[in-house]
């Protein structure tokens, strides 16, 4: 029958990121690459991504959390879906602080600093072209060769790459709005150079405290908002001094504060999250499904 079948759903967004969240605590039963697309077809229920809250694997935690991708694949990393996980757990419990697992490895979750805002912290970047990965050897990912267009008039090109726990590469622009991110983003995603693909991020330095973004998700495309593209893009311009380590990143769909703490090198992330509405898998959903 699937993991899926009749069970209650969560939509919501984080900044126009589309989630939908489903406790499986209660199950063993894992859901598959397939169930996970029958949610995102036509008939089902569009996300961007799948939070999917698992038995805990270890003391101290509330869930093993697995994400996916609207076409299937995994990720390690969801800040946007992150949040709204944390709002929904803590409306039901009266909790204001929750450490969760997820691939990329324990996350801490707390609200504030207002009751509408939670802040999770995403842990420490990678930097090292194995830890993103990157298919070759570049000993300094602050500015990685890489360019798509005319060999001698590039239309993007030398982009920085970061791993939050998924890989990311961010262009920087004068102008985020002045490309055809739908065009550019699925060529980037799945260029060589990147074997586990990446999500694309183009990228304006407005000023030293203020950058903003518009992201080509890897595995979901365009989306309104990618929180750990945030979380990339601050450390990437703080990488190379033209940012503080504390900026306000700007989204299609909203705001997000990213802070890149001093002393442990970990990326704190603090946003809204939006329920919209309840519901149940329809089983005649997954009939297809094997
Ligand atoms: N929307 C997310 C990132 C989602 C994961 C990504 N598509 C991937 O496969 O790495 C966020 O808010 O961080």
């Amino acid at each position: 029958m699937g993991a899926l079948a009749n069970q209650s759903f969560a939509k919501m967004n984080g900044i126009g990121n589309e989630i939908v969240v489903v406790d499986l605590r209660a199950s063993s039963i894992p859901v598959t690459p397939e169930e996970a697309r029958a949610v995102a077809s036509p008939a089902g229920v569009h996300f961007d991504q799948l939070m999917v809250l698992q038995k805990p694997r270890l003391k101290g935690t509330e869930a093993f959390i697995r994400i996916y991708n609207n076409d299937g694949s995994e990720a390690a990393a969801c800040g946007n879906g992150m949040r709204c996980v944390v709002r929904q757990l803590f409306e039901a419990t009266g909790q204001t602080a929750v450490t969760f697992e997820t691939k990329a490895g324990l996350l801490n979750c707390w609200q504030g600093p207002a009751s509408d805002l939670y802040t999770v912290d995403m842990g420490a970047p990678k930097f090292g072209w194995q830890d993103i990965p990157l298919a070759e050897e570049f000993r300094d990912t602050r500015s990685i060769e890489l360019q798509i267009g005319p060999i001698d008039a590039p239309v993007l090109h030398t982009p920085s790459a970061v791993s939050m726990g998924n890989p990311h590469a961010i262009f920087w622009v004068d102008d985020v709005n002045a490309y055809d991110l739908g065009r550019f983003g699925p060529l980037l995603e799945n260029h060589p150079i990147f074997p586990e693909r990446a999500n694309i991020t183009l990228a304006h330095i407005v000023d030293r405290d203020h950058i903003t973004i518009r992201t080509w998700e890897r595995g979901a495309g365009l989306t309104k908002a990618c929180g750990s593209a945030a979380c990339a893009t601050a450390v990437a311009a703080a990488r190379l001094k033209r940012a503080n380590r504390i900026v306000n990143i700007t989204l299609p769909g909203g705001e997000l504060a990213i802070e890149w703490r001093e002393g442990d090198d970990h990326v704190l992330m603090t946003g809204t999250a939006t329920f919209e509405y309840e519901g149940r898998f329809d089983p005649a959903l997954f009939s297809s499904v094997a």
